[in-house]
């Protein structure tokens, strides 16, 4: 087709998805979605409002600490709990009322969930066998999983014959030879050491992508869910507090709660006078940020690794060596300025206790946040700020 006329039928069809109303709704249907989904055990309510759509073929993780509101996500999306309000779809379709075994997913849990008594090829084998499945086709989808896997010498063993990374191997090997659309995984490294739990995240990662489904990852660990994950959502108290890619979250983090909890962090308060200036520890610093109310009260972000000691001279602070301890590939240093603030920094080299030093960090280092706080905090501060300012002339 020439360029024109090709161009005049696209608009055609624009015209013709407008007037009619179409909705392609099948090139960007999520296949999960939450929408404004509550669930309370009596007046406990441990979910409050979730929204969040998930795409088709990524790796998501639900990140946040003990009692946030993960399992309660996952068992809501596997169909082991009911929403107490709200609507959960697949693939476009409300499901809040269909069973576990009409949808189209399979969970690994923490304590693997396996059968004791059956091989490694029986357990592997038991959910197609039970959908009817021939021998024949059982046996290549069993092989199949297993050499996935990388498991597939050992279908004969006992599953008390096995190490925790193989046991956790074999689960995940169970639930895929299920053919879900969604994998659901609750903690499924947690019960492995560390070099094991690194070596299944890498492989956990591979799977996901070499089979293409969706996994839905839950973990406290936020160091796994930086590096498993296409999108993360950081969790707290039945709330999502934030959700984006490991890199969205680890750099600008929106709150105190996500900053806190993701790597380490040091936080202070600060006030944003203008754009690109910004003054905390009784100093104004030249940063990257714009588009706040002057004088806004905001909280800065400055993460270890981006913080350097040198001389007293080249240092934007002054602080003092309090403790250190090493740790493989740096120091971890405390330090303190002289407004009383405690530094965390991430150091080449070693320091000595009580030195006095210079603290220095690029503008773009300083990540700012909006502060939720009441106005009446807010204005309080900022007359203590002000007068701090009347001192200093
Ligand atoms: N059957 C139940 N009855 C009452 N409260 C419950 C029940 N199950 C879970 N909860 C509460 O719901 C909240 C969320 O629990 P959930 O298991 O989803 O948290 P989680 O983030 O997965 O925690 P963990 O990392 O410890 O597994 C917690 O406060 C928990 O005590």
């Amino acid at each position: 087709m020439q360029p024109v006329k090709l161009c005049a039928f696209l608009v055609t069809i624009d015209l013709l998805i407008k007037s009619e109303g179409w909705e392609l709704t099948n090139i960007s249907t999520p296949i999960i979605e939450f929408k404004n989904v509550g669930l309370s055990y009596g007046d406990d309510e441990v979910l409050k409002n979730i929204d969040l759509e998930l795409e088709a073929g990524k790796f998501y993780t639900l990140l946040g600490p003990s009692g946030s509101g993960k399992t309660t996500i996952l068992n809501l999306i596997s169909g082991q709990l009911t929403v107490t309000h709200g609507d959960i779809l697949f693939e476009g379709n409300i499901i809040n009322d269909v069973p576990v075994e009409k949808r189209h997913m399979n969970t690994v849990f923490q304590d693997y969930g396996l059968f004791p008594n059956m091989t490694v090829f029986e357990n592997v084998a038991f959910g197609p066998s039970i959908k009817g499945m021939s021998k024949k086709d059982i046996k290549t989808k069993v092989t199949e999983m297993l050499t996935l896997v990388k498991l597939n010498q050992y279908a004969d063993r006992e599953i008390t014959e096995l190490s925790g990374g193989q046991r956790q191997r074999v689960a995940i090997a169970r639930a895929l030879a299920n053919d879900p659309e969604v994998l659901l995984l609750d903690e499924p490294l947690s019960a492995l050491d560390y070099k094991l739990r690194k070596e299944m995240q890498y492989e956990l990662r591979e799977i996901q992508q070499r089979l293409g489904i969706t996994f839905v990852f839950v973990t406290h660990d936020q160091e796994e869910a930086l590096a498993m994950s296409d999108w993360i959502f950081v969790m707290n108290d039945g709330v999502i507090q934030q959700n984006g890619s490991p890199e969205d979250i680890y750099d600008e983090p929106i709150n105190h709660f996500v900053a806190d909890f993701i790597g380490e962090s040091n936080i202070l308060d600060g006030i944003m006078k203008t754009d690109y200036l910004v003054h905390f520890t009784g100093k104004d610093f030249e940063n990257v940020d714009a588009g706040m109310r002057p004088n806004e009260r905001v909280e800065i972000v400055l993460r270890p690794e981006d913080l350097d000691l040198t001389t007293i001279e080249n240092g934007k602070l002054i602080v003092t060596i309090a403790d250190q301890s090493f740790r493989g590939d740096y120091y971890e240093i405390t330090a303190i300025d002289d407004d009383g603030n405690e530094w965390q920094v991430q150091a080449t080299n070693k320091s000595k206790i009580d030195a006095r030093v210079g603290l220095t960090f690029d503008p773009e280092d300083i990540h700012i946040m909006r502060f939720n706080e009441s106005e009446n905090d807010f204005d309080a501060r900022l007359e203590s700020y002000e007068g701090e300012e009347d001192a200093e002339k």
